[in-house]
Order: C-alpha cells, then sequence, then structure tokens
C-alpha cells in the first residue's frame, strides 16, 4: 500500500519590502526580499484523509511573514528567519519543522552630487544575499547563508592545460583564457540551539557575508587559475578561515565559455592566439563545477 513518504507545504514568492527611517539622522534605509516558508509537521492526514483540521492555510502564513517583518528586524535575514520558523512552533504543537529561504535583492544608496542620498537606491546588478533556515524541534536553527548572481569576469590570469586527453578530447590546452561564472556561494553555520543563540553575537552573520564576498572578488581577480576545480577550493579554505561559527562552504560556479572568433576570411584579420581581441561569449553549455569544503571536525570550536 503507498504511504505519505514526504510533506511540507506553504507558501512561496513572498515579496516584503521594509523601510528603517532614521529621523534624528534624515535618512531612510530599505530592504525588499522574497520569502519562501513551508511547514512539516502531523499533517499527513490532510493528505491521506482530506482533514484541514491540521492546516495552517498557507494565506495565514503569508500573513504571519508580514507580521513577523513587522515585529522583528529584517536584517540580518539570518535572525529574521529564524524569528519566523520558531514562531510556527510555539504557536502550533503539531508542527515540528519550519523551512524558511529568504532571498534578498539589492537595493544599494545612490551617490548624488559626491553625497549619499538619504532615500534614494539602485538595483547594481542581479547579486542577491540569500539564507535557508530549517527551524526544528530536534535539531533547533540550521542556516545556511548564501550569495548568488554575483556575475564576475577576468581577461586574463586563468589557465586550463594538463586534462585528460584522449580520442574525445577536442579542447587546447590554454595558458592565457577567459574566466567567467556566475558566483553561488554557500555557507553552513554551525547549529544554533536557540533564536536567542542567533541573536547573539548577531553581527557574525553580516561580517560573514563581507568577508566572503570580499574574498571571492579578491581571489577571483588575484589567483593565477589552473582551474575553475582549484580557485574554487582556495575561496573556500579562506572563507572557512574568516568565519570560525561556519562548518562548510559551498560553490557552484558555471564556466561562461568566451569562443575565439577566426576573422582571417575578412581579408586576413588576425583575431586568434595572441591576436585574439573579438569574441563570441556563449549562453549555453556551460562547464558546471561544485564543492564543498567542510572543516576538519577535530577543529570545531564547541558552542
Ligand atoms: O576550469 C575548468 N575546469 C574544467 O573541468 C574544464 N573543462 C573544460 O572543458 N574547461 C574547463 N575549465
Amino acid at each position: 500500500m503507498p504511504s505519505l513518504a514526504s510533506a511540507r507545504y506553504g507558501k512561496d514568492n513572498v515579496r516584503v519590502y521594509k523601510v528603517h527611517r532614521d529621523e534624528k539622522a534624515g535618512t531612510q534605509s530599505v530592504t525588499e526580499m522574497t520569502v519562501c516558508c513551508l511547514l512539516e509537521g502531523e499533517i499527513e492526514t490532510s493528505y491521506t484523509k482530506a482533514d484541514n483540521s491540521v492546516v495552517v492555510a498557507t494565506d495565514s502564513i503569508k500573513n504571519t511573514i508580514y507580521i513577523k517583518a513587522k515585529e522583528h528586524p529584517v536584517n540580518p535575514p539570518e535572525l529574521y528567519a529564524s524569528h519566523l520558523g520558531q514562531h510556527f512552533l510555539d504557536t502550533y504543537p503539531h508542527i515540528t519543522s519550519a523551512h524558511i529561504n529568504i532571498i534578498v535583492h539589492r537595493w544599494t544608496r545612490m551617490t548624488v552630487d559626491n553625497a549619499p542620498h538619504p532615500h534614494s537606491f539602485f538595483r547594481d546588478g542581479q547579486e542577491t544575499r540569500n539564507v535557508e533556515a530549517t527551524v526544528s524541534r530536534s535539531g533547533g536553527i540550521a542556516l545556511k547563508s548564501s550569495i548568488a548572481g554575483l556575475s564576475v569576469l577576468k581577461s586574463t590570469g586563468s589557465a586550463f592545460h594538463g586534462f585528460v586527453r584522449d580520442e574525445f578530447t577536442t579542447l587546447a590546452e590554454t595558458w592565457d583564457r577567459i574566466l567567467s561564472t556566475d558566483i553561488d556561494c554557500s555557507w553552513t553555520w554551525k547549529p544554533f540551539a536557540t533564536v536567542a543563540a542567533v541573536q547573539e553575537g548577531v553581527e557574525r552573520f553580516d561580517g560573514a557575508w563581507e568577508s566572503a564576498r570580499g574574498i571571492i572578488m579578491k581571489t577571483f581577480a588575484t589567483d593565477e587559475s589552473a582551474s575553475v576545480q582549484n580557485t574554487m577550493y582556495k575561496m573556500c579554505e579562506l572563507i572557512l578561515d574568516a568565519a570560525p561559527e561556519v562548518d562548510r562552504v559551498g560553490f557552484s560556479l558555471p564556466n561562461k565559455h568566451y569562443f575565439e572568433i577566426d576573422l582571417s576570411w575578412h581579408k586576413g584579420t588576425k583575431n586568434t592566439g595572441k591576436d585574439a581581441e573579438v569574441y563570441a561569449p556563449q549562453s549555453g553549455p556551460n562547464g558546471l563545477i561544485k564543492c564543498e569544503v567542510a572543516r576538519d571536525v577535530s577543529a570545531l570550536a564547541h558552542r
């Protein structure tokens, strides 16, 4: 007989905007995010027996997202996600875990007449800061933070040679190529027992995000890259060093190819090898390189 193997439900794509008005300074700050909140627990009968008495309506879940954004700071998103998830465990005895995903969109303050503008912002790229929180009765609060959609390119300082050559290989070795990717980097925190533990030392979350972003940019720019694999591994090691409360760092990076174009058909134009200047960016296929680097378990500090 079939049985329900897993189930969770909730509201996705809840868009939330919150403004903070600093009356004294005369400035405003804004946060825009997209929230997904899914619940798990003793909800089987809603699927198997049409029993809606165990269902917190997804409409109520959406309302809760708004109310918790009003009651609590939405920054850092790790703290807001923890408050939101904990609410469902505190309120509904039959809910055993809440899964919160938050995507924070960029609104960067404008500089106008060489000064930061008090209330105007612009979207500087598709980069987002994200958090995945699982708040559960058994496991406390599990947080995974990430940066996604940060597009980077270097026009030299990247090589790829020494790879397997066999009857399927057409790719030439290169000692100088373009390297371009969309950064997707995540870091998993050691579990937190309570929301109070998340709150204590809450600046760790902005600190880790700033460190990770800085390390990614600096390593990408300065590493004489032997491969995407090796450059991403170096980034993981540095981020683990910079964030002692992080257990694990991972990357998922597309290798976005830029092909040389042979223009010799036009008056013998030289545009390959050392003469290459005009390239054809490819939309696909792309390489996709992933890794996760875990801290040596024996080196973990205990909370
Ligand atoms: O950095 C790279 N890693 C690969 O595994 C790979 N494979 C490939 O064709 N080009 C590249 N580049």
